[in-house]
């Protein structure tokens, strides 16, 4: 029988659908990526290219990052698939998100939907027990734990006070002293320095530290409490004082076999607790020995290039210099932080620097956001960087505007969709505070004791941001 025009013979008909049914049955998952319309509700796999095999589009991402415009990767697919698509990166098909919204769903997703996804190498740096890649209910804790740390008055002071000394006391009184004309100072290595040996001292100083063995007792407590069947009777427990003992001891307790096997237990559990503080120690150390300078070095170059906002924050700054010296009192955390246009300086360098670019999430299982699927074992990139540079939710994006944030400063307090320099929802930054206090302060020495010519330097974004020359300036100290 010859076909009719618009149907097809059935012997065709019937091989495709038997081939339909060999595909559902035996391979779902070829089965999920190739219909764009899933089981979960409406939710569809968003449009996009998967790019180069094995490669995918890691390279187009990174020889983007590399330009002076790296968002140029997210904006030519954007124009074609939308503010969230589906791409190829770092190994693994991804959804790329630069839609506030949906970023927002997966910043606030717990680790049922998302965990935390790094490259290998960094994994094995940070390790198993790290606050970075931890998830559950644990990440939570270790979370409001070092939220609480981070936040307290009392560290809070204690910065303060040490940054002072290490700025005014050490730092700047070199540059003082280097001839009495100009000096010359790289202002991301000054930075990196400062900051790096503030938060070591906050952080693992033992000697001034209370705070540190407040949270070391603290993470041993609820790691205890973690799993029952390695819980410790705290009545056995050696005191600190006892430890040199310990020896001496061992003998008595080989006399009770099973006493001994528990003591044993409870040796590995506290190595676990160090292990875990230890780890978390060096996680802490990452954002302070890299964000934090980067953010005030590119405080200084953005003020360099815009001599009306550094007017405005020299005065508000001269302000408070002189109210204070007038009173005989010496400056407080709080007196940088409530400095209105020096923070509105910091939201700014850190929208339009985006320190951090984005964040990458692994899915768990198939997960729907906002009518987008990410199947099961997709990473998401969550692109801040798309998001900060977008003209549609900051206007004139490009531009460094720190007067845009007047009437919107409580978009800038912490994470809100539009502006997520720090992340969000369970992973929100807890250093945010300080990251914020340790730039004021370091901007308000420079520009209330220094005036300065900035060298020419171009600002890098891959692999991590920073100054390619360090920025470096020429500061000549103040008569007045
Ligand atoms: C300009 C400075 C900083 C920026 C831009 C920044 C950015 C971020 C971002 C985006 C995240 C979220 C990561 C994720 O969602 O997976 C994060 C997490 C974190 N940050 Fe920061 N950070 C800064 C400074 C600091 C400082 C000063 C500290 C502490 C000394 C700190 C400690 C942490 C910790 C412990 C986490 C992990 C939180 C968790 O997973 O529960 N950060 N930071």
């Amino acid at each position: 029988m010859e076909p009719s025009c618009g149907s097809w013979p059935a012997s065709i008909a019937a091989a495709l659908l038997a081939a339909v049914v060999i595909v559902r049955l035996f391979f779902p998952r070829a089965w999920s990526l190739l219909g764009t319309r899933r089981r979960t509700g409406e939710a569809r796999l968003p449009a996009g290219s998967l790019g180069l095999p094995l490669l995918g589009e890691t390279p187009a991402f990174i020889f983007a990052a590399y330009s002076p415009r790296p968002e140029s990767f997210v904006e030519k697919r954007s124009v074609l698939y939308g503010k969230v698509f589906k791409s190829h990166l770092w190994g693994s098909p991804a959804v790329v998100s630069t839609d506030p919204e949906v970023s927002r769903a997966v910043l606030q997703a717990d680790a049922s939907a998302f965990v935390p996804w790094y490259p290998q190498s960094l994994m094995e740096l940070m390790g198993e027990s790290s606050i970075l890649v931890l998830g559950g209910g644990l990440q939570r804790r270790v979370h409001g734990l070092a939220g609480a740390f981070f936040k307290s008055p009392q560290l809070k002071a204690k910065v303060t006070a040490d940054m002072q000394r290490r700025v005014v006391g050490r730092a700047m009184d070199a540059w003082w002293k280097s001839g009495g004309g100009a000096s010359r100072v790289r202002v991301q290595d000054e930075a990196k320095s400062i900051v790096f040996e503030i938060l070591v001292r906050a952080l693992i100083g033992l000697d001034a530290g209370h705070e540190m063995q407040y949270l070391k007792k603290q993470f041993q407590e609820f790691m205890a409490g973690q799993e029952e069947d390695v819980k410790v009777d705290t009545k056995d427990h050696p005191r600190e004082e006892d430890k040199d003992d310990l020896g001496g001891r061992r003998q008595a307790w080989a006399r009770n076999s099973k006493r001994l096997d528990r003591r044993a237990a409870q040796q590995r559990e506290r190595r676990a607790h160090d292990q875990l503080i230890s780890d978390n120690m060096i996680d802490f150390m990452i954002p302070a020995e890299d964000s934090v300078p980067v953010l005030i070095t590119l405080a200084v170059k953005y003020l360099s290039d815009c001599p009306q906002a550094l007017q405005q924050l020299e005065e508000e700054n001269m302000e408070l210099k002189r109210r204070k010296s007038d009173k005989g009192e010496t400056l407080e955390w709080t007196d940088y932080m409530s400095l209105t246009f020096t923070q509105h300086v910091i939201t700014e360098t850190l929208r339009l620097g985006n320190i951090i670019n984005g964040i990458m999430r692994k899915a768990v299982r198939d997960v729907e956001v906002r009518g987008h699927l990410v199947p099961k074992g997709w990473r998401v990139l969550v692109y801040f960087r798309g998001v900060h540079l977008d003209a549609g939710v900051h206007e004139d994006p490009h531009a460094f505007n720190p007067w845009r944030w007047k009437d919107r400063a409580d978009m800038a307090v912490s994470s809100s969709s539009g502006f997520t320099p720090f992340g969000g929802g369970q992973r929100l930054c807890p250093g945010v505070d300080l990251a914020r206090l340790e730039a004021s302060i370091f901007l308000h020495h420079l520009v209330t004791s220094f005036r300065w010519v900035a060298e020419e330097d171009t600002i890098v974004n891959f692999p991590t941001v920073r100054l390619k020359r360090g920025m470096p300036i020429a500061v000549t100290p103040k008569t007045t």
